[in-house]
Order: structure tokens, then C-alpha cells, then sequence
């Protein structure tokens, strides 16, 4: 509750031909019902109401005839027919209201006002109130991808997001994206990225790594740095990047909203929220592969997607489709895996506690690395080296796993690791050593219940800020020499063995699932770099303790 001395407008106004109390502070609106009665009625409506500024979508005068349900008793009417003439004398707040399930939508309040100059005052100082947040975007760059998911990202985007915007007062240039990449060499060569506030993604997490691809690689390269060379720290991005899922996981958007639905990430945008995000550089040497922010999956992940790539078509189905056909698959691949412990920082991959809106964890790693990181320049030190020493294991992985972020997404609502965190910088490598098919189908049944997925002796998992890998069997460049169909030996050899189940020899190679992408090495070097990106998210907010049952949305 705002102290009165802080309030900017108090007036008596009509909700619904109910008379309000209306005030309005620095921080917060609020209508309070006048009632002649102070005993409880249950069937009565809600008598206080109170929404945050900063969560305010946009305030508009009405013309009398759209005050659609709210005609008054009369007596206000007389005072405007007396002095005949029209006059606007009625406003409407747009404003966010929670949903179950971390969803968002937008609700409206209309007031109505004694007369018209009052009106006016109340209009132009909220406005005010909202142009004041310099945090909220203006001017966004849109991208649509037409294909991804179930192809609806153009509808999505017009039917639900785009009269959104219009209403916030937010202006947008729109890009619907001709083919795949169009996106990220656009933000790399391109666009006038001075011009805007954020950039805003319409499709999946590949449409969204195409962004970050963009928006990274432009940064480095305005800003001096080699984005090949992986002992360079990467130069954090200015822009915010918004996401409406309209893919077939959309995990990026689940994990750092809570559900994946277009109006709740449009509003997140309107309101200006921000929530920084750890991205991992991927190399082969000195040479760029693509960077990461959800998972990096060797084995299992890298073969569902390899597997799935062939079903496009299906949609989100492949994956289930393509999971089936690789769990009974059952391939195990041998290499070394060697990793930089994160040693220092709060938190660890076994926690109970979830990075959630706010995250402590997240604010602490991220002070404390970015201290860390100033005195390693300082002294000339590599910064990888002085956190501590490496460690390697080596042997037959079911899969290998690094997931820098939880991964939650509809078909695992906990994620590959639960508690690892948006924005730490670090990433959970996971391993899932050879197993029977029984216990990997158990731990792959544990990102669906309440049961640890880790708490098994063939998993292990550890928190990281840098790791590589070799296959056994690591392959000279010549392995990559593409014959004339464009395929390396690597594929041709992976293909025999795929093409004849009999011979009881499984594939040497898997390929790395990179947030969807399939890389072109499997020999790699990946380092965490902390909060490199921002999102126009604010992480997975606390259910409130007592929800609002009667809220229209809370059914
Ligand atoms: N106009 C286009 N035509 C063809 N492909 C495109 C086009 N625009 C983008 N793409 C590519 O489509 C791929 C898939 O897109 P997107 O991520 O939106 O959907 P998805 O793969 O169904 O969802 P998810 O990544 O969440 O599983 C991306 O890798 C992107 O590079
Ligand atoms: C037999 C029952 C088993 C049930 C097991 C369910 C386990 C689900 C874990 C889901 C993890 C998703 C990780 C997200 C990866 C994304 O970066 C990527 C791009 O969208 N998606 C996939 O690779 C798509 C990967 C799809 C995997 C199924
Ligand atoms: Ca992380």
C-alpha cells in the first residue's frame, strides 16, 4: 500500500456504476469499492484492487458509446446532456493479470469520471507514469519464422502479439524470414540495430539461436573481439531479445517464463522485463562452432536430432517419434570427457532450490565472476586456469549432457537439470555412462516425476564452467573431407552401421545436439560465459500465496 503523501491523483470515480475510491502513486494504482456496509459479503465482488505501475500495458480515453456495460445511474449523464455537448469522460487501464500456470493476460478496467477535465488529468498522469519507465521498449525488430513448429508463427504474431503492441504504443518493423539464416545475417550485417530497443524472435529455440548468433557475433566484431578464439571473453550484448514461442519445445521460453503462450512473453516485453542469460561458446580448436543456451547433447540427444531432422514434416511429433526409435537403438559412444570444476560459487546441480524469478544464486555467481574476471585482467591471467583443476574421465556414455540452463520445456515441466540456473555462468554437464536399456529408460522416466534423474550409479553430474570432449576414435581432419555427395567419411561410416543392425557394430560417433543444431564436430571445447545475453523475461515466478481464485483467468 502506497503512504498517502506519495500519491499523485485521488479521486471517486465509477466502476460499473459502482463508486470507487481511485488513487494513483508512484508505484501503484488502486480502486477501492465505497461500501455503506463494513460486513463481509461473500457474494459481493472484490472490494480492492491494486495493480503496479510498472505493470500497466496502456490507458485509453473512450468514447461514451464504448463504455460498453458501465452505463451509469444517470446523474452524470444529466450533468452532460445540461451542458450539450460530447465529451470524453470515461478511461480504460489495460493492465497484466495473472492466469494459473505462470500465464499472463491482459485485463481492462474502465473508469468513469465525474468530468471531462478530470478524465484528462488521470489520462495524461498515468502517461506520464509509463513514459517515465525508460526500461519498457518503444522500438522493436521482429523476426518471424513461417515454418517453425506448426507453422503458425505468422498468425500467432498477428492474431495475438501484434494488436498487443499496437495497444502499448510499441513500434515495430517486421521481418516474416525467407529462409533459414535469414535472421542471423541480417543482425550480423544488416541491421540498424542503434534504431531499436530489442529484437524479437517469432518461432522455436532454433529460430531464437539464430538471434543470439546474430546479436553475439555482431557485438564481438563491433566491439574487437575474435569470436574465434576461445580464451577471449566475449563482450556481453546491449539488446534485449524477446521470444514468442511458435516452435515444436520452446524450452527457452518455457524456462525463463514458466509457460510457453504468446500473450504472457508479449506482455513481459511491454513491461520491460529483463532477465540476463548464460550463453557457451563452442570451438574445435581455434575455430567458432556455435554457441549454446540450452543443452549441448551427445549420443542420445544428438541422435534423436539427427534422427528427427529427416521427419521435419511430422512437426513436433518427430521428436517423440525419433526418442522411441533411439531409446530402442541404444547406442553407447567412448571418449574423454575433461571439465573445470565450478568451485566458489553458490549453488550445486543436487539442490532442492530452482533459479526462479529474482534468482539470489544467479546475482551472487554474477558479481562474484565478473570481479573475478576484472582481476584476472588485471594480472594476466587466463581465467579458465585459476579456477581450479581439470578433471577427466573417460569412458562409454549412453549420453553426455551440458545443460545451461534447467531445460524445462511441456515434455519434461522439471527439466534435464532442475536446478541449474538461467544465468550462473556455469552449465551441468551430465553423464550417462553405459547402462541397460531398463536403467536408462528409468532415469529417462525421471524428467517426467518427482524422482532425482541423478540418483542412479551410472549418472553423474557436475557443475562446470568449461569442459571438452573427444571421441575415442577422433577423427583426423581427413574424417571430415566431404566426398562429392557432401558427405564425410564420419557419415558414410555412421550410416553403414545404422543401415545394417545385424553386424552388431554401433556407430563410433554420435553428433552434438547444440539447442537443436547438429554439429560438425564432435571433438569440441565449450566455455560458459556469464550473462551474455538479456531477455525481455524475469525468470519463473513464486505461484502468490493466497492466488485469486476468482480471478476470471484463474479457471
Ligand atoms: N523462412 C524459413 N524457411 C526455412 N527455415 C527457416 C526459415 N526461417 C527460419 N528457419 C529455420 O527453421 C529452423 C526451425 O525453426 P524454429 O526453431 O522456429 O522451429 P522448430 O524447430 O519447430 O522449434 P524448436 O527449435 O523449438 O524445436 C531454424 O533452425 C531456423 O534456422
Ligand atoms: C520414454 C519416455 C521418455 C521421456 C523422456 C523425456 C525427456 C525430455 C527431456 C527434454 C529435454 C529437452 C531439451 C531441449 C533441447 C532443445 O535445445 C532442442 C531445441 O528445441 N530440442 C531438442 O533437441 C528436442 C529434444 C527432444 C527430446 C525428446
Ligand atoms: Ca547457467
Amino acid at each position: 500500500m502506497e503512504r498517502p503523501g506519495r500519491l499523485l491523483l485521488v479521486s471517486e470515480l465509477r466502476v460499473r456504476n459502482a463508486a470507487y475510491d481511485v488513487s494513483l502513486g508512484r508505484s501503484m494504482l488502486t480502486w477501492k469499492r465505497r461500501t455503506s456496509s463494513p460486513v463481509y459479503h461473500p457474494f459481493r465482488p472484490s472490494v480492492y484492487h491494486s495493480v503496479s505501475l510498472s505493470e500497466i500495458v496502456s490507458v485509453r480515453e473512450e468514447e461514451e458509446e464504448n463504455i460498453g456495460g458501465q452505463r451509469d445511474d444517470g446523474s452524470w449523464k444529466k450533468i452532460r446532456e445540461r451542458e450539450g455537448k460530447y465529451c470524453r469522460q470515461a478511461f480504460t487501464v489495460l493492465y497484466v493479470e495473472r492466469c494459473r500456470q505462470h500465464r499472463w493476460r491482459c485485463a481492462e478496467v474502465t473508469f468513469t469520471c465525474p468530468e471531462e477535465t478530470l478524465c484528462q488529468r488521470w489520462v495524461s498522469s498515468i502517461r506520464e507514469q509509463l513514459a517515465a519507465a525508460t526500461f519498457r521498449p518503444k522500438h522493436l525488430l521482429v523476426y518471424i519464422n513461417p515454418y517453425g513448429g506448426k507453422r503458425q508463427g505468422r498468425r500467432i504474431y498477428e492474431q495475438k502479439v501484434a494488436p498487443l503492441f499496437a495497444e502499448a504504443g510499441v513500434a515495430t518493423d517486421v521481418i516474416v524470414t525467407e529462409h533459414a539464416n535469414h535472421a542471423r545475417d541480417h543482425l550480423r550485417t544488416e541491421a540498424e540495430l542503434k534504431k531499436y530497443d530489442g529484437v524479437v524472435c517469432v518461432g522455436g529455440d532454433g529460430m531464437f539461436s539464430e538471434i543470439i548468433h546474430g546479436l553475439i557475433w555482431r557485438t564481438q566484431v563491433d566491439g574487437g573481439v575474435d569470436p574465434n578464439c576461445p580464451e577471449e571473453s566475449l563482450l556481453p550484448c546491449s539488446l534485449r531479445i524477446g521470444i514468442i514461442p511458435a516452435g515444436s519445445t520452446d524450452c527457452i521460453c518455457f524456462a525463463t517464463v514458466g509457460t510457453n503462450d504468446p500473450v504472457t512473453s508479449a506482455l513481459h516485453i511491454i513491461v520491460g522485463d529483463s532477465q540476463p542469460m548464460d550463453v557457451c561458446s563452442v570451438h574445435h580448436n581455434n575455430l567458432f562452432l556455435r554457441y549454446s543456451v540450452s543443452l549441448l547433447g551427445y549420443g542420445f540427444y544428438g541422435d534423436v536430432l539427427t534422427d528427427s531432422e529427416r521427419k521435419r514434416w511430422m512437426g513436433p511429433a518427430r521428436y517423440d517419434l525419433s526418442g522411441l526409435k533411439m531409446f530402442l537403438t541404444h547406442h553407447y559412444y567412448e571418449g574423454t570427457v575433461s571439465f573445470l570444476p565450478a568451485r566458489g560459487i553458490m549453488g550445486t546441480p543436487r539442490d532442492a532450490s530452482r533459479c526462479r524469478s529474482g534468482c539470489v544464486v544467479c546475482q551472487h555467481n554474477g558479481r562474484l565472476l565478473s570481479e573475478r574476471s576484472e582481476k584476472y585482467e588485471l594480472e594476466e591471467t587466463s581465467e579458465g586456469d585459476s579456477d581450479g583443476e581439470w578433471r577427466t574421465i573417460r569412458g562409454k556414455f549412453l549420453a553426455i549432457n551440458a545443460a545451461s540452463m534447467s531445460c524445462a520445456c511441456p515434455r519434461s515441466p522439471k527439466g534435464l537439470s532442475p536446478a541449474a540456473h538461467l544465468a550462473d555462468g556455469t552449465t551441468d554437464l551430465i553423464l550417462v555412462r553405459k547402462c541397460s536399456r531398463f536403467n536408462f529408460l528409468r532415469h529417462l522416466l525421471r524428467h517426467t516425476s518427482k524422482d532425482d534423474q541423478f540418483d542412479l550409479a551410472f549418472v553423474e553430474v557436475h557443475r562446470v564452467r568449461r569442459f571438452r570432449f573427444a571421441p575415442r576414435h577422433c577423427q583426423s581432419d581427413s574424417d571430415l573431407e566431404l566426398d562429392f555427395l557432401g558427405n564425410s567419411k564420419r557419415q558414410i561410416f555412421s550410416q553403414i552401421c545404422r543401415d545394417h543392425p545385424a553386424c552388431g557394430c554401433a556407430p563410433a560417433y554420435s553428433s552434438w545436439n547444440c539447442d537443436g543444431e547438429i554439429l560438425t564436430h564432435t571433438a569440441i571445447d565449450v566455455r560458459a560465459h556469464c550473462q551474455l545475453i538479456k531477455l525481455f523475461a524475469r525468470g519463473i515466478e513464486e505461484p502468490a500465496v493466497f492466488e485469486d481464485l476468482t480471478s476470471p483467468c484463474a479457471i
